[in-house]
């Protein structure tokens, strides 16, 4: 296990310096910078295409950098790629799973590829299962697994070989609420154990806002980088949702603040910003009002107003794949 002086004797996690990368004519990372403190969990948010699965391919070697530095666990991408491969383990998009073997035949391939010896195999392997409550399914062929059970077995796989940093290129894509929160448990219960660092893509912004630091991606830029606190207090916005009392009440509000939006159940959400707002607001319309609620700054909004597009776009889009998932499922 890491003591904490320990990760803090370490090289940063990850490493990198005016990275730019281009496919043909697309730009597709331009000029990033980055640094992932060990034992840390980051995540990398953006919408599609942003750049973010590209970022993670140079920093698992399987891509090269097209111009600048990009070191991992404090070891040059280009210079030693083996030593960043044993360093790190990576949970990819899509399911990489052999799913004709069983949840141990897998372990033990990989374990087999990172040069592991029978007894270290067997080692981790009982250790691993255990990890993500796996061990009752040992010798079942993954194929009949659910879609949770084979992102756990895969997360399982990746640390098999001990690194010290996990790549999870959206971890829980596809899977329901339900099961991302399980996944997350298991991360963050390794991270916590072993000092893990986690380096994490994700749309869903639940699974963000736990995160030591965010770097908000757009067309391979970093547009935005901090805590979670960080970025809703600099680049948040809040607002009031408020129901008016009567048409009237709705009428003037809306010709005094014109930005308002109207929202699903009728309600207006009125900016709440400046350090006269509430005051002069409450002058004017606190009697007009049926209902009043303060909406504190959300990273969602943070994200809509960098990129102009909202995450739930994504959601939405993956509600189908869901379902499919399920239905194939039928059980977790
Ligand atoms: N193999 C490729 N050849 C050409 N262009 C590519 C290739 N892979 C990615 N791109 C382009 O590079 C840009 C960045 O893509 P990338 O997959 O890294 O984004 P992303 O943020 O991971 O998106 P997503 O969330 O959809 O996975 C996009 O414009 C994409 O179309």
């Amino acid at each position: 296990m890491f003591s904490i002086p320990t990760l803090a004797s370490l090289p940063p996690a990850v490493q990198v310096r005016d990275l730019s990368l281009s496919y043909g004519s697309t730009l597709a990372l331009d000029d990033v910078s980055m640094t992932v403190a060990p034992g840390s969990s980051f995540a990398l948010l953006g919408p599609n295409g942003a750049g973010k699965t590209t970022l993670m391919s140079v920093l698992a070697t399987l891509l090269p950098p097209g111009r600048g530095l990009a070191q991992v666990a404090g070891h040059d991408v280009v210079k030693a790629p083996l030593k960043v491969r044993k360093a790190i383990g990576m949970v990819f998009q899509d399911a990489s799973l052999d799913d004709r073997l069983s949840a141990e035949e897998n372990l033990d391939f990989h374990g087999r590829v990172y040069g592991m010896g029978p007894r270290a195999r067997a080692q981790a392997i009982d250790r691993m299962l255990a990890l993500v409550d796996l061990e009752d399914w040992r010798e079942s062929i993954v194929r009949s697994f659910s879609g949770g059970m084979k992102r756990r077995l895969e997360i399982a796989r990746a640390l098999m070989h001990d690194p010290q940093i996990l790549f999870l290129d959206e971890p829980t894509v596809g899977l329901d609420a339900q099961t991302r929160a399980r996944i997350w448990v298991y991360l963050n219960a390794m991270r916590r154990e072993r000092g893990l660092t986690l380096l994490t893509t994700t749309h869903y912004i639940e699974e963000v806002e736990g995160a030591d630091q965010i770097c908000i991606i757009d067309e391979g830029r970093i547009i935005a980088q901090g805590t979670p606190d960080e970025l809703k207090t600099t680049l948040g916005h809040a607002f009031l949702h408020v129901k008016p009392a009567s048409p009237d009440d709705r009428e003037a509000l809306i010709a005094a603040y014109p930005q308002a939006r109207v929202l699903e159940d009728g309600a207006l959400a009125i900016p709440a910003g400046g350090d006269q707002f509430g005051a002069d607001f409450l002058a004017r319309f606190g009697n007009r009002l049926s209902e009043m609620r303060y909406e504190a700054p959300t990273l969602e909004g943070v994200f809509l107003s960098l990129t102009g597009r909202a995450l739930r776009d994504r959601a939405d889009g993956e509600r189908a794949a869901q379902r499919d998932a399920g239905r194939r499922a039928g059980r977790r």
